[in-house]
């Protein structure tokens, strides 16, 4: 049941001229949603660390046929900086349409080293700039009837091994986008909050992360980033992407969770994941030897 008041089939068009902020848009998913956009005539303000890469793709977008596209560079360690972005499509466009959150900062395919300074970081990264973004953003958006995406994972759904920081991160996204999506219906502010549970997509960054060690094939990227920006435009309150496979593990989750751990750790070979030696006195390790299915 739709609670918003939500267009039922969707149409490039309707991306035609609206003002949308893309976070991590240097590289992966968030690279192929700008593309997309551009291609619809959508203006885009993208975001991320690295300057060369963003004014690639601002080129390439313009060339798609954006009706504008720009950069900002920076970090989202710090949430002056996520409130500065917002503020830069504010003083640019007067308005936004869509804020898609989208960036992840840097984490590690291992066993929980016991860093909590680690988690804290990406926190701040993974979660706290979302929040932030969302506050500054959220007058625009309750002006233009918006959207909200928040780009999530199965691993902010359901515990797998060896993500730990960064599995805490997206429940945490969970736990907030899903309790403020309530606040609005309840106040009838009427934007819509969009949380994208995606699989294993096919980034480099992703590839370069787990491939060596993960038994499931890669989703394509192009059509995941279309599928969140065709999600969110519909006002959809969750994405499952891959669907089949995302949709029937959180069927799981609820019928026979013990069952959905064994079979996301039958996905992982563990064999290929160093563990690697604690700094000489210090950590204790935290999990169990590998292959003890701990
Ligand atoms: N690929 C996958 O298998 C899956 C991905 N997802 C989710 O999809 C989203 C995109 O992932 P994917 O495309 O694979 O990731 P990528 O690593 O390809 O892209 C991450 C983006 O975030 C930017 N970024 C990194 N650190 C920071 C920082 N500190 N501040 C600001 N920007 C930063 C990067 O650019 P730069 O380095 O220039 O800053 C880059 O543009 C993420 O939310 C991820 O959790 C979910 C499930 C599976
Ligand atoms: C392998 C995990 C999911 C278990 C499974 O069997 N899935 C079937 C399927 O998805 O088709 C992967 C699900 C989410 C992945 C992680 C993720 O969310 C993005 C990370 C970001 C970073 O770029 C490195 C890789 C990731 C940690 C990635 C690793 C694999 C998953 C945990």
């Amino acid at each position: 049941m739709y609670f918003y008041s939500a267009p039922e089939n969707f149409n490039e068009e309707m991306l035609r001229g609206k003002r949308v902020i893309v976070t991590g848009a240097s590289s992966g998913i968030g690279e192929q949603m700008a593309y997309h956009l551009a291609r619809m005539g959508a203006h885009v303000l993208l975001t991320a660390r690295t300057e060369a890469k963003l004014q690639k793709v601002v080129e390439r977008c313009l060339e798609l046929g954006a009706a504008s596209a720009r950069f900002v560079s920076g970090s989202m360690e710090d949430t002056a900086f996520a409130e500065e972005v917002v503020k830069e499509a504010e003083n640019t466009w007067g308005g936004l349409d869509m804020l898609i959150l989208n960036h992840i900062g840097n984490s590690y395919f291992n066993y929980f080293d016991g860093d909590v300074d680690h988690i804290r970081k990406l926190l701040e990264t993974n979660f706290l700039s979302y929040v932030a973004m969302t506050v500054t953003a959220l007058p625009m958006l309750k002006e233009s009837e918006g959207n909200i995406v928040v780009v999530s994972s199965v691993a902010g759904k359901a515990g797998g091994p060896f993500v730990a920081p960064y599995s805490a991160t997206k429940f945490a996204l969970d736990g907030f986008f899903s309790s403020l999506r309530h606040e609005f219906i309840i106040d009838n502010v009427n934007v819509s909050i969009t949380l994208c549970i995606l699989g294993y997509i096919d980034t480099d960054s992703a590839m370069r992360a787990v491939s060596h060690a993960i038994k499931v094939a890669p989703s394509p990227k192009e059509e995941c980033a279309l599928e969140i920006i065709r999600s969110g435009a519909l006002r959809q309150r969750e994405l499952h992407y891959p669907p089949g496979i995302v949709s029937g593990m959180l069927l799981l989750r609820g019928l026979a969770p013990g069952f959905l751990d064994t079979l996301i750790r039958s996905n992982v070979v563990v064999e290929n994941v160093q563990r690697a030696p604690p700094p000489h006195g210090t950590r204790v390790p935290l999990a169990g030897s590998p292959g003890s299915g701990r």
